[in-house]
């Protein structure tokens, strides 16, 4: 049985898109995703570019980059029509904590895209993300709302939790009942690795505020964006966001030909560095995956061609009403992070 999810076209009914035709102005909308390091998720952020012009979305992709990324990946990045916007990192507060992979602290800076209030919706997604069929239609979706996929918890990476230890997921929830003596059963939860939301300096203040007082904890951004945006959150299909894991995890759940966005998130399956030894990695659903992915990075036919494009990569710098421009990043200490994994 899969888990209750809102049909998307719920939201979106009644609601007056108040797009103008060529994406200006108040109601501008855009992709956006993460940077950091010099390393080769550069690879992935190419790969999700093209994959959008692939499509024909009609939304530019925003890259938000650490400072750390250098100056040759952001050229790359511009060259393939990317707005390329560096951030200030932000980290946790002091902590003890074990990340589920040392280098989540640095996917705390995730939360800067709160304050490109350039953009009045954009739909995040991680650069190990490939999009293959066109979703546009989710920027239609109500305002007000956190709209993201539900996430498994049966992976080796939830060992720390108490739904791993009694073998209960949220993806099926019969399986195993929560048990009446562990009190209510979790809220549902979201892999953050792709989710729809409306950029805002009050809801970008309130994030880094109650971050500086929420203790860090395993799945770092994406515990806390969880916490932070509960009574707001609206799951939305699986098809949206697919978290590899569920091929093996929950089949019943997976029709893969009706999967529009594909995240490569189990160990071993980043395509740009896919060798197939991994657990789950010699499937022949991964394979075809991996494939597809390569498929779009290798298609020169999808690099961004200035001529022919009506999305033009704008100035690196966001300008901003002058108010805003006077007031600086909330201070932020800066300490070189663990590379990924
Ligand atoms: O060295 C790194 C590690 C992570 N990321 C960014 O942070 C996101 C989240 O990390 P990852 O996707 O590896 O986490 P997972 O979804 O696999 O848990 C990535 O998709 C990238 O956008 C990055 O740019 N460089
Ligand atoms: O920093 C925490 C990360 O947590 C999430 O990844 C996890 C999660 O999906 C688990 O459920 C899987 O078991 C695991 O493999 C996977 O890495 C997000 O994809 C990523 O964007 C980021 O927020
Ligand atoms: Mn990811």
């Amino acid at each position: 049985m899969a888990p209750p999810e809102v049909a998307v076209d719920v939201f979106s009914a009644g609601k007056v898109s108040t797009l103008s035709s060529n994406n200006t102005g108040y109601s501008k909308r855009a992709f956006v995703t993460f940077l950091a390091g010099n390393g080769d998720y550069v690879k992935g952020v190419v790969g999700l570019a093209k994959g959008l012009r692939k499509v024909k979305s009609a939304y530019p992709l925003v890259v938000a980059i650490l400072p750390d990324v250098p100056e040759e990946h952001r050229e790359i990045l511009r060259s393939q029509g990317c707005i390329v916007h560096e951030i200030d990192p932000i980290y946790p507060p002091e902590n003890q904590i074990q990340f589920a992979m040392a280098y989540y602290v640095i996917n705390y800076s995730k939360l800067r895209i709160w304050n490109f209030e350039e953009y009045s919706k954009m739909i995040y997604l991680d650069a190990d993300i490939q999009v293959y069929d066109n979703i546009d239609h989710l920027f239609d979706n109500a305002d007000g709302y956190f709209y993201a996929v539900m996430d498994c918890f049966c992976e080796k990476t939830w060992s720390h939790s108490p739904q791993y230890s009694i073998g209960y997921c949220q993806q099926r929830p019969d399986k195993v009942t929560w048990p009446t003596e562990m009190g209510s059963p979790p809220p549902f939860y979201f892999n953050a690795g792709m989710f729809v939301f409306e950029p805002s300096r009050l809801t970008y203040e309130n994030l880094l505020e109650t971050l500086q007082v929420t203790p860090p904890t395993p799945f770092a951004e994406q515990d806390f964006l969880n916490m932070f945006f509960q009574s707001t959150y609206k799951p939305i299909p699986l098809v949206y966001n697919l978290v590899l894991a569920m091929l093996w995890r929950h089949p019943e759940n997976v029709e893969l030909d009706k999967v529009k966005v594909v995240h490569y998130c189990a160990a071993g399956s980043k395509p740009w560095r896919y060798t197939g030894k991994e657990v789950n990695m010699d499937r022949e659903d991964i394979k075809i995956l991996v494939e597809k992915w390569w498929d779009i990075y290798n298609d020169a036919a999808l690099d961004f061609k200035a001529e022919d494009s009506s999305v033009i990569p704008e100035e690196e710098t966001f300008s901003r009403p002058s108010i805003l421009a006077s007031m600086p990043e909330p201070a932020i200490s800066y300490v070189p992070a663990p590379s990924a994994a």
